[in-house]
């Protein structure tokens, strides 16, 4: 959430609203409205009008008889969430089905998207002004509440368009009979302001329960993270909840599409002439204010890419530590796919004259790798080195190339808990079991990744999650039963573009990276070397 409840609004009264009726059947519909009377403002994901808004006094029979299409878009998204589809992967589809133009795709990613996210506070609201649990009530329903809610409570969009719209919308997937049940509970919805919600639905006490409605999070996604800050040395036990709830509001708030320029590929100055800005945080990144990433001729030919500048960082980190003289000039990416860090890694073995294998356990991914490092691959055969991706276990790496690698990334499968600014329904997918469920693979890569380190060489452990149990605890795990490995400070291989060192990289060794600190995901690496 983007905007804290404001200090000065009373709490009202928590007297249950009235229940609506099921159902308001009216006379016959008229057309749809065009969306020239979207938002008012252009308030940030999550935020919401200060003021209390007008209601719309029209019966759901005078409404916009259907849907109009980025609405239904961002509806057709939430259903293919529903039903195990990510939503960054189905989006662009969607758009070109519904045949959105620019302004229509931009308005049904930020409804979308921003209904994802703030799923956990707008389903209190609507089982309050429902007067019934969301589990009693139609999951279709449920989604254009939740898109109408959003529209209401996060996007400034007029009362009576958020209304009638929604009813529409409603009329279109579910029928006329769900309309007048759509109708009376965006009627009690828009009877109250956002901040005049929270004080309504968020549970009195504070703690977890109360930050996972106001923030839209999994409680024990709060507990998770809370409990991150601490065991990374971010903040005190006592004085956590202030830099939680920073860190929550930046998973509520979207990532802005970060670009790589893959080292010796692109530069910089390429995707900046393209019309990015140049990165304060990454050396190789650059940013897009908007536009398609696709419309850069670098991207296009994929030597620049999309990436997080966390990612970025990790993978520099990993190529400037000092290895000894004589380890073998091979790199191995352990976990490779998709293939963002091994383009980056990819593009500076080449530079350094090395070879890469990347291995990655999935077909699919493994193919996505080779297409990422294809340019790299025929650059790297006129300069007489290889790059190989492999679809294989990376747990059987180590035994069955020991000692083969002078540089080893494992980029671990994780829960991902540091990136759910990028991927809104991830917080609502993931569970604590996952964290037990991961553990044993995590510890496996990384002993497979030790062995296959040849002494004097070094071995990175990256995750995108800041869970101590799949960070800092793992690390611990594995080292307690080797007396062959040194941890190295990473902080001094974290480089800001202007060349110093990132700022407040804690304590060390380890490294962890912070949306709300540095503006990229919660990445984080330790370094290791194996003694030789
Ligand atoms: C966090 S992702 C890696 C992201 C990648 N480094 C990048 O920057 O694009 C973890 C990857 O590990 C892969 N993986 C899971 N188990 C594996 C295993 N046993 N061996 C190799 N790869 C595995 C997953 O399929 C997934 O693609």
């Amino acid at each position: 959430m983007s905007e804290s409840r404001s200090q000065g609004a009373g709490r009202p009264d928590r007297s249950r609203p009235r229940r609506p009726r099921d159902e308001q059947r009216g006379g016959a519909p008229q057309g749809g409205r065009r969306q020239g009377d979207r938002q008012q403002s252009s308030g940030r994901q999550g935020g919401g009008p200060p003021q209390r808004q007008q209601r719309s006094r029209q019966k759901p029979s005078e409404r916009a008889k259907r849907a109009e299409p980025a609405r239904f878009a961002a509806y057709t998204l939430l259903r293919a969430v529903a039903e195990g589809g990510y939503a960054n992967l189905e989006f662009p589809a969607i758009i070109r089905r519904h045949r959105l133009d620019t302004r229509d795709a931009a308005f049904a990613t930020e409804l979308g998207f921003g209904t994802l996210r703030m799923q956990g506070f707008y389903d209190a609201v609507i089982a309050a002004a429902a007067d019934r649990p969301t589990s009693r009530i139609d999951t279709g329903v449920l989604d254009v509440l939740r898109l109408g809610a959003h529209q209401l409570l996060g996007m400034r969009v007029p009362v009576h368009a958020a209304a009638d719209q929604t009813v529409g919308l409603a009329r279109t997937v579910s029928g006329a009979g769900a309309s007048g049940f759509v109708n009376a509970v965006m009627r009690r919805v828009s009877e109250a302001t956002r901040d005049e919600w929270l004080a309504r639905v968020v549970p009195e006490g504070g703690g977890a329960a109360a930050l996972a409605v106001e923030y839209s999070h999994p409680e024990w996604v709060v507990t998770a993270l809370r409990g991150a800050l601490i065991g990374h040395g971010r903040a005190t036990a006592e004085a956590v909840d202030t830099e939680l709830r920073t860190l929550l509001e930046a998973d509520n708030t979207p990532a802005r599409v970060s670009l790589v320029a893959r080292p010796g590929l692109a530069s910089v100055d390429e995707l900046v002439q393209a019309g990015a800005s140049a990165s304060e945080t990454s050396p190789i990144g650059a940013v897009l204010s908007g536009g398609d990433p696709s419309g850069v001729t670098a991207v296009r030919e994929r030597r620049a890419a999309v990436q997080d500048e966390g990612s970025q960082l990790l993978a520099l980190a990993l190529a400037a530590v000092p290895v000894a003289d004589g380890v073998p000039r091979r790199w191995l990416d352990l976990c490779a796919g998709p293939g963002g860090k091994s383009g980056v890694l990819g593009a500076l073995a080449l530079e350094a004259g090395a070879d890469l294998v990347a291995v990655e356990v999935s077909d699919h991914r493994a193919d996505l790798v080779r297409s990422t490092l294809e340019p790299i691959t025929l650059r790297a055969k006129a300069s007489g080195v290889s790059v190989e991706v492999r679809t294989a276990d990376g747990r059987e790496v180590g035994d069955a190339e020991p000692a083969a690698y002078g540089r080893v990334l494992v980029d671990a499968p994780c829960t991902g808990l540091g990136a759910l600014r990028r991927r809104p329904e991830a917080r609502w997918r993931r569970q604590p079991g996952d964290l037990a469920q991961l553990g044993p693979l995590q510890r496996d890569l990384l002993r497979s990744a030790i062995d296959a380190v040849a002494p004097g060489g070094v071995v990175g452990y990256a995750t995108c999650s800041p869970h101590p149990a799949e960070t800092t605890f793992v690390v611990r795990d594995v080292l307690k039963k080797r007396d062959d490995i040194e941890v190295i400070d990473a902080r001094p291989f974290f480089r800001d573009a202007s060349g110093g060192e990132l700022h407040d990289l804690g304590d060390g060794p380890a490294v962890q990276l912070w949306p709300h600190v540095h503006g990229t995901d919660a990445m984080f690496l330790t370094l290791l070397r194996k003694k030789g």
